[in-house]
């Protein structure tokens, strides 16, 4: 019995030390791949604080949810279009300033309560532009805190109707769960075993 405990707790201490030594905990997506486009918002001063709440503009996240993005965008590319970036990892201080101007949790994670799935650098901010970069209209801008950027609002015309709906088939078929109130927003399905962070965005 003893042994098996000794056995138990060596196989628990290898599997954590493994984790935490050899795996990064966030990733550069542009490491990855060159088959993104990105408007960080967040580090410019147009987004809804009017503020630039980050060092640079950067997409960080789990390997795991890198690599889903991945497969969404090769998926997209077949059809004619890519993913443009709005935001990915975020840091929780960034999170309380975001609740401190919308404290309205349909809208923004509260960082006082389970947080965002964007502070466990597990969820996405995107849109879908042309294979050359045009724009792509989805009803609304991105950060619309409102009835139009709603995914079961169906008021809009069968072109922006048809965007949404590959956006989300695309998304979901590689594990991201839509939210109701904003079409952008995509959580990995699987954050659950994530922990919250706060580092900041690692600019040089
Ligand atoms: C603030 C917005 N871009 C967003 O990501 N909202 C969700 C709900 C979040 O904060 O997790
Ligand atoms: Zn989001």
């Amino acid at each position: 019995m003893k042994s098996l405990i000794v056995l138990f707790l060596g196989f628990v201490f290898l599997n954590f030390s493994t984790e935490e030594t050899d795996k990064p905990e966030l990733v550069n997506i542009e490491s990855l791949s060159s088959e993104f486009y990105y408007e960080i918002r967040y580090a410019t001063p147009n987004n809804f604080i009017g503020e630039t709440l980050y060092d640079c503009a950067q997409c960080l996240l789990r390997p795991e949810v890198a690599e889903a993005l991945l497969k969404a965008n090769q998926f997209f590319c077949e059809r004619g279009y890519l993913i443009k970036i709005y935001d990915c990892y975020r840091p929780l201080d960034v999170q309380k300033k975001m609740f401190k101007k919308v404290p309205r949790p349909t809208y923004v994670g509260n960082p006082y309560g389970k947080g965002s799935v964007h502070n466990k650098g597990a969820a996405v901010d995107i849109t879908l532009v042309t294979l050359d970069g045009c724009y792509v209209e989805m009803g609304s801008d991105y950060d619309f805190f409102g009835r139009a950027a709603h995914i079961d609002n169906f008021n809009f015309s069968e072109e922006i109707l048809q965007h949404r709906k590959l956006l989300f088939e695309g998304m979901r078929k590689f594990g991201f769960q839509t939210i109701r109130t904003e079409w952008w927003h995509f959580s990995y399905k699987k954050n659950l075993s994530y922990r919250t962070l706060n580092d900041p965005l690692p600019c040089d």
